[in-house]
This record gives C-alpha cells, sequence and structure tokens, in this order.
C-alpha cells in the first residue's frame, strides 16, 4: 500500500493577516510567468490591448467633465441668453457624443482582441502541458500527486492564464480611472475621496478571502473530482456495461456519484452564500457613504457654494468610481483565484523531468543491428513509496540472441522486469548492462528504439488497422509494403483482410465507422506492431498469447522462432507450453529468481517450474 501522502495544508480560516500578505505575495509570483506566456503567444494583440485600454481608463473622467461642462454651460446660457454660449452648449454635447463613441468602439475592439487572445493563448498552454506530459516519466503517471497536478492544470489552465492577465490589465485600468475621477473630486470635496476608498476596503478583504477559500476547494477536490470522473466513466464506458449489467452496478455507483456531487455542491452553495452575504453587505456600506455625501453635496449646492456643474460632476464621478470600485474588486477576487490555478499550472510544468538523462554526457552509444549481452548484476527494486521490494537481487546473463522464457506466480515481478530493461525505472540496486554498458548511461531513445515489445496491456489505438501496426515505428507509418509485411509476420494478416476496408478499416467503437474487434485480434495486431521495429534486437513479448487461441499461439511461436531467430527474446507467459521452447527459463517468485535453466534441466531439478509443468500438463491431459 502507498502510504498516505503529506499535502500542503492550507491556511486555517483564521490565519493572520501577515500569513494571508504572504500568501498572496507567492501568488503574485505568478504574474511574470503569465505575462511571459501572453506575450508569446500574440504580442501584437497584447501591444493593441493594453493601448486600448489606457485610453478607456482615462475615457470616464474625461466624460464626467465635460458634463460638468455642459450643466454649468447651461447655467451659464441661460443666464446670460447669448447666443455663442448657446453654441459652445451644443458643441460641448456634440465632444461628449465623441467621447462615448470612442469608449464604446473602444470596448468593442478590446473584446475582440481578447477573443484572438484568449484562443493563441489557450492553444499555447494546452500545448505545454502535453509536452510536459511528454518528458514525464513513467513514475510520473504512476503518482497520483502528480497526475493530480497534471489535471488540475489541464482542467482549466486554458482560460486561467488570459483571465490572470486581463484581470490584471482591469485593475490597472480601473486604478487609473479612480485616479483620474479623485483627481476631479479633490477639488470640489476631498472628503468624498476618502469616504469612497473607506467605504470599499472590507469588500475588498471580503472578495481576496473568498476568492482564495474556493480555489482551496477545488484543489482539495481534485483527487475526488478524479474519483466522480471514474464513476462517471463506469457508466457510460462500452468496456464496462457487461458487468454493470451483470450486477447490477448502477444503483451502487450512481448512489457514490451523487454522494460525492452532493458534497462538492455543498460546497460550492456555502461559498456562494457567503460571497452574496459579503456583497449585500459591503454594497449596502457604500451605498450609505455615497448617499451621505451626496446629502452634503446637494447642501452645499443648495447654498451655492459650490455650482450645478460640480453637483453633477460629484454624482457622475461617485457612480463611476463606484463602478470602477466594484470592477476592480470583481478583478481582485478573480485575480487571487487565477494566480492560485496558474501557481498549479506551473507548479506542474515545473516538475522535476530528466531522471532518464544518461547519467554520461554524451551518452555512451553502441553498435547496432545485432543484439548484445544483456546482464543483470544484483538487480534489486522497489517501487517509489513502497516498502516491499518487487525484485530482489537478481542476476542474469543473456547471451546475444538467446531466448529467455519468464514464468512466475502473479506479482513475481515479471512486468516490473521488462519496466526496467526499457529504463522505464532503474534498478535500486544493482545494474542492468546492454552490451556491457549500464543502462543509465545509454540514451534511452536510443535503448528503446533497440527493443521490440509487446505489453500485457498493450494499446488498442483508436485509429486504422494500418496505423495500428504502423505505429511501431512511426517514421514508417505510410509505409504500407512494410505495414503489410509486420502484419504477416506478426499473424495478422488474415485479421486484416477480414475487415471491410482492410488495412483502411478504422477500428474501435468510440469514433463513427469503427470496427470493433475480439481481444484475440487486437492483440495479434499489438504483436504486428512490435514487428515494425525490423532493426530490434531485443523482443519482449509480455503474455502476448494470453487472448490468442491454441492454433494462433502455436503458430505466432513457430514464426517468433524463426523470426527472432538472430535477437535475443524474452517471453513471458503463464503458459508453460509457451515457454518450453525458449532456450533458458527464469522462474521468479516473491520478485527473486528461484529456478534458471532450459526446460529438460528444469524438470530434471524436480522443482517449482517442474511441478507447475506437470499440473498444466495433467490440466491439458485430463
Ligand atoms: N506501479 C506500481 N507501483 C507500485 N507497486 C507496483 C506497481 N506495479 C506493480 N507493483 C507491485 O510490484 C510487484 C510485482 O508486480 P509485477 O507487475 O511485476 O508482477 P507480474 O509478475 O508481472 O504479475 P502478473 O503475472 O500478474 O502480470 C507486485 O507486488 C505489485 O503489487
Amino acid at each position: 500500500m502507498t502510504p498516505p501522502r503529506l499535502r500542503p495544508r492550507p491556511p486555517p480560516a483564521g490565519a493572520s493577516l501577515k500569513e494571508r500578505l504572504a500568501g498572496a505575495r507567492v501568488v503574485f509570483r505568478q504574474l511574470p510567468g503569465t505575462l511571459r506566456l501572453v506575450w508569446e503567444a500574440d504580442h501584437r494583440g497584447a501591444v493593441l490591448v493594453v493601448a486600448l485600454t489606457i485610453v478607456l481608463a482615462l475615457l470616464p473622467a474625461a466624460i464626467a467633465w465635460v458634463g460638468k461642462l455642459i450643466v454649468d454651460g447651461v447655467v451659464e446660457a441661460a443666464r446670460s441668453g447669448a447666443a455663442a454660449d448657446r453654441a459652445r452648449v451644443l458643441r460641448l454635447v456634440a465632444g461628449e457624443a465623441g467621447l462615448m463613441a470612442v469608449q464604446m468602439a473602444g470596448g468593442r475592439l478590446v473584446g475582440l482582441r481578447r477573443e484572438l487572445l484568449r484562443g493563441a493563448l489557450g492553444n499555447l498552454v494546452n500545448e505545454r502541458i502535453l509536452e510536459k506530459a511528454l518528458r514525464l516519466e513513467l513514475r510520473h503517471f504512476e503518482d497520483s500527486d502528480v497526475y493530480d497536478k497534471m489535471q488540475n492544470a489541464r482542467r482549466e489552465a486554458s482560460s486561467r492564464p488570459l483571465s490572470l492577465a486581463m484581470q490584471t490589465l482591469a485593475i490597472g485600468q480601473h486604478t487609473v480611472t479612480l485616479a483620474a475621477l479623485s483627481g476631479l473630486l479633490l477639488r470640489i470635496s476631498p472628503v468624498s475621496v476618502l469616504v469612497i476608498v473607506a467605504a470599499s476596503i472590507p469588500a475588498f478583504l471580503a472578495e481576496a478571502r473568498l476568492s482564495g477559500e474556493s480555489f482551496r476547494v477545488w484543489t482539495w477536490r481534485a483527487p475526488e473530482g478524479r474519483r466522480l470522473n471514474y464513476l462517471e466513466w463506469i457508466l457510460t464506458r462500452d468496456s464496462h456495461v457487461k458487468e454493470v449489467k451483470l450486477y447490477g452496478l448502477g444503483p451502487l455507483v450512481l448512489g457514490r456519484y451523487r454522494e460525492l456531487f452532493r458534497k462538492f455542491f455543498d460546497e460550492d452553495r456555502s461559498i456562494a452564500i457567503r460571497r452574496l452575504r459579503a456583497g449585500v453587505v459591503f454594497g449596502l456600506v457604500s451605498l450609505a457613504a455615497f448617499y451621505g455625501m451626496l446629502a452634503v453635496m446637494a447642501a452645499r449646492a443648495a447654498r451655492g457654494a459650490i455650482t450645478l456643474g460640480d453637483l453633477t460632476l460629484y454624482i457622475a464621478v461617485f457612480r463611476q468610481g463606484q463602478a470602477a470600485v466594484q470592477s476592480v474588486l470583481t478583478a481582485v477576487g478573480g485575480l487571487y483565484e487565477d494566480a492560485l490555478f496558474m501557481s498549479n499550472l506551473f507548479a506542474y510544468l515545473e516538475i522535476p523531468t530528466g531522471g532518464e538523462a544518461p547519467r554520461l554526457q554524451p551518452a555512451r552509444t553502441l553498435p547496432r543491428g545485432r543484439p548484445q549481452l544483456l546482464e543483470l548484476r544484483g538487480v534489486s527494486f522497489r517501487y517509489p513509496g513502497r516498502q516491499d521490494w518487487a525484485l530482489r537481487d537478481l542476476s542474469l546473463t543473456l547471451a546475444p540472441g538467446e531466448k529467455l522464457g519468464l514464468v512466475g506466480e502473479n506479482g513475481a515481478g515479471k512486468s516490473t522486469l521488462v519496466k526496467l530493461l526499457l529504463r522505464l525505472y532503474d534498478p535500486t540496486e544493482g545494474e542492468i548492462r546492454y552490451g556491457g554498458v549500464d543502462l543509465r548511461d545509454l540514451d534511452p531513445e536510443d535503448l528503446r528504439s533497440r527493443v521490440g515489445a509487446v505489453f500485457q496491456d498493450f494499446v488498442r489505438y483508436q485509429f486504422t488497422a494500418a496505423e495500428n501496426i504502423g505505429l511501431g515505428n512511426p517514421a514508417r507509418v505510410e509505409d504500407r509494403g512494410r505495414v503489410v509485411e509486420a502484419a504477416r509476420r506478426g499473424g495478422a494478416d488474415g485479421v486484416v483482410t477480414a475487415l471491410p476496408k482492410g488495412y483502411d478499416t478504422v477500428l474501435g467503437g468510440w469514433f463513427e465507422a469503427g470496427h470493433e474487434l475480439s481481444s484475440g485480434q487486437w492483440q495479434k495486431l499489438a504483436v504486428a506492431r512490435a514487428f515494425m521495429r525490423d532493426e530490434a534486437e531485443v523482443l519482449i513479448l509480455d503474455e502476448p498469447t494470453a487472448a490468442i487461441d491454441a492454433e494462433g499461439e502455436h503458430e505466432l511461436f513457430e514464426r517468433f522462432q524463426a523470426l527472432a531467430a538472430d535477437r535475443t527474446a524474452i517471453v513471458i507467459s503463464h503458459r508453460f507450453s509457451t515457454v518450453r521452447i525458449a532456450d533458458r527459463i527464469a522462474v521468479l517468485h516473491g520478485g527473486r529468481l528461484e529456478e534458471l535453466g532450459s526446460h529438460r534441466e528444469l524438470i530434471e531439478r524436480d522443482g517449482r517450474y517442474a511441478h507447475l509443468f506437470r499440473l498444466q500438463a495433467r490440466g491439458y491431459l485430463d
């Protein structure tokens, strides 16, 4: 069992301001990285959006000021009755209309550029996530922490970077707007500026706190979210429907689904309610502040201490100011949430990889084309986070071209040994040498290109039959002659020619016109895929015949003997009739090499192999 992992604890609900500020600092560290991504995705768009935003930031103050001039102009024109004053008012009205038009068009243009930027940025980030997934090693995929990070990153990272950049920009824009409006207001009432600022601080703090909380809920939810997806998957996948129906699993699985969903829903509702409550309370506070100040200003205007235009300006500025404060608040809330999500994305992108890099630079190379000596020297292996040994002190030498059969009960360590040979993991102790070179000193890509393998859990690609085979050698996937030859060698040609469109038939049930195959037929394609690697020096077949019928198995092995004549081969099988043709057979038990020898030698030895062989043989004879 994997020991429970320590997850970073969220700050407790009552965290001190200092702690929260420290958290915010960490959060705002995401900004440069995010802006760099935006720049990379579309720098022209970014420049345009920033320039337009600056213009838009200054417009509200300009419009409010022109509004004041209009009112004062009207009062003046009414008093003087001069045509020139009336004309001035009309010019001012036209000016304000012009400013409003610029504001509207600018807003639309920013919206359009933002949409374009969203596409480019989303694409860039998704590509980064997938590129990183390619660099991750098997151990990462088998680690649930890393897996959660990846799912978290994938979930919203394509929309979050733009959102973070835009929220930052919005804060900048509305802060400039507020500064310009405050400048206007300072002229007539410095106190009201103070009142606006003071009335918005509590709302600002509440927003930052609640959005932090909602992110934490999301992060904590990642493992449960995966469980929820899994439950959904059980009920909706074709591969599960038989068992779901037979065992009547529907109500049980659906019940678990509902339970988890309910929990999520309750958490979301609680945050939404608290947000609403804070919004209403703080909204009322600022409303009271506004009307209190309006009463003061109206009284001053009535006394003639300020002009009617000043009063209009106050109302306009306060309304615009309120709107700007509200926008900053929303942006701050969103910004915090976005930045937290981005920190998750960057954490994922920064997962250290390169554990597979060769220890020596440049990597050691070996002549190609013919197999080399393969040696295991005192190899022991423990999976990360596990206490028990999957393999223990294994020493074994395979001569070039030798065929080794590997047998052992479930969990004996057979597949683990294959993972070590492919350098998907490194031995915890001891070493594996190929051609006299430690695998850790070879380039893993070079090593893997020398191996053809059929895994126990081979993949059923929902592509055409030709591609299912051709993917064994991506450079040759279009080479039909080669694909047909590999199909023949792997014994899959019969399967393919019986398909409605032959090699061009799309396989599997996921896509329209997909043609489903039997397990044995899929397996034959997987074997053919391994045969795409003409130049493979080592062939590994991990239970290649589990789903193949007896006749198919016999055929495959005869062919295999011929084709693998000059290659080293390791065949893992539970069928002893299969492994007996190997030059030598290794019997693994509890991760240790218990017996090693030819079929004849092991039968004579009368140990575990002989016992198991007789058991199976008796089963066939009875
Ligand atoms: N990804 C993993 N993480 C942790 N432990 C693992 C992992 N894969 C396998 N193990 C453990 O390692 C041991 C050896 O497993 P392995 O898959 O090598 O057995 P096997 O001989 O191939 O069995 P089978 O015949 O069932 O395929 C088992 O105890 C198993 O629980």
